[in-house]
């Protein structure tokens, strides 16, 4: 996927807000990118806009070689469902229902066929085939992000946006998720991009994408050690604040 010249402004005249200014970007297939920046430098805005939750306001968007800008609601509203995950930090799973259930989800709301082995198989990839009957309650945080995970991956997506998708697991599940991430983005040639504020999160991307102010200001080529990031960091928020 492809971002050129995004422009995001909230607001107008005198209330205008610019979140993003001017963003070109390549997210190539089997790549996995960390985004960072100070807060408000835009991270959840690029997020927003790139997902086609949000539209901007220039430059163009493109998945799959369409770009979002040209494509109606209904349109656009298929081509998330059907080529874009979603992974968030709480989760976002739906209590009621339980881990196969809520694989199946995506394919339920896209109208589509759900085969069990397909479900099954997700589930499998994530390690949990032991917990397909298990409600989110009875699983643990760790376990229920690799349900999200294998949610997001069910619809066969080009790409998949994780928003903080480690902020609420202590530190050994994040490597676990983080460690299934990575090998994903391999295996299925997805694009992964992921916001985080963490820098042994941003560590395991193949880069890591600095915002400042609305604007790509460094793009760092992996491997990068999480030091070398939280330095990289610190530099931003002095000369943020
Ligand atoms: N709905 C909105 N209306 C007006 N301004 C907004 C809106 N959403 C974001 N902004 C502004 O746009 C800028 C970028 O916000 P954004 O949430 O993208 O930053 P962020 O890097 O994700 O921050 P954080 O790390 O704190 O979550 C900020 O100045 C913010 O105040």
């Amino acid at each position: 996927m492809h971002l050129q010249a995004v422009h995001k402004t909230y607001g107008t005249a005198r209330q205008a807000v610019t979140a993003l200014d001017g963003v070109t970007v390549d997210f190539p297939s089997g790549t996995f990118t960390a985004v960072m920046g100070p807060s408000g430098s835009g991270k959840s805005t690029l997020l927003h806009c790139a997902a086609g939750l949000d539209r901007v306001t220039g430059g163009s968007v493109i998945i799959d070689g369409r770009d979002l800008g040209t494509l109606g609601q209904t349109e656009l509203t298929l081509l998330r469902r059907e080529r874009v995950g979603f992974v968030f930090q709480a989760f976002n799973l739906v209590s009621a229902l339980t881990a196969e259930q809520n694989v199946s989800l995506p394919l339920r709301l896209a109208g589509r066929r759900v085969e069990s082995a397909e479900v099954r198989q997700a589930l499998a990839e994530v390690g949990l085939s032991g917990r397909a009957g298990h409600r989110p309650s009875q699983l643990s945080g760790g376990e229920q992000q690799r349900v999200a995970i294998a949610r997001a991956l069910i619809t066969r997506p080009a790409v998949v946006f994780a928003d903080e998708p480690t902020g609420a697991l202590d530190i050994k599940t994040s490597r676990h998720v983080l460690g299934l991430l990575r090998d994903l983005v391999t295996r299925h040639e997805l694009a992964v991009i992921m916001v985080t504020h963490d820098p042994v999160a941003a560590s395991y991307a193949d880069r890591v994408l600095f915002l400042a102010d609305g604007k790509l200001i460094e793009e760092v080529p992996g491997p990068v050690t999480p030091e070398d990031v939280a330095a990289r960091m610190a530099g931003l928020e002095a000369s943020a604040s």
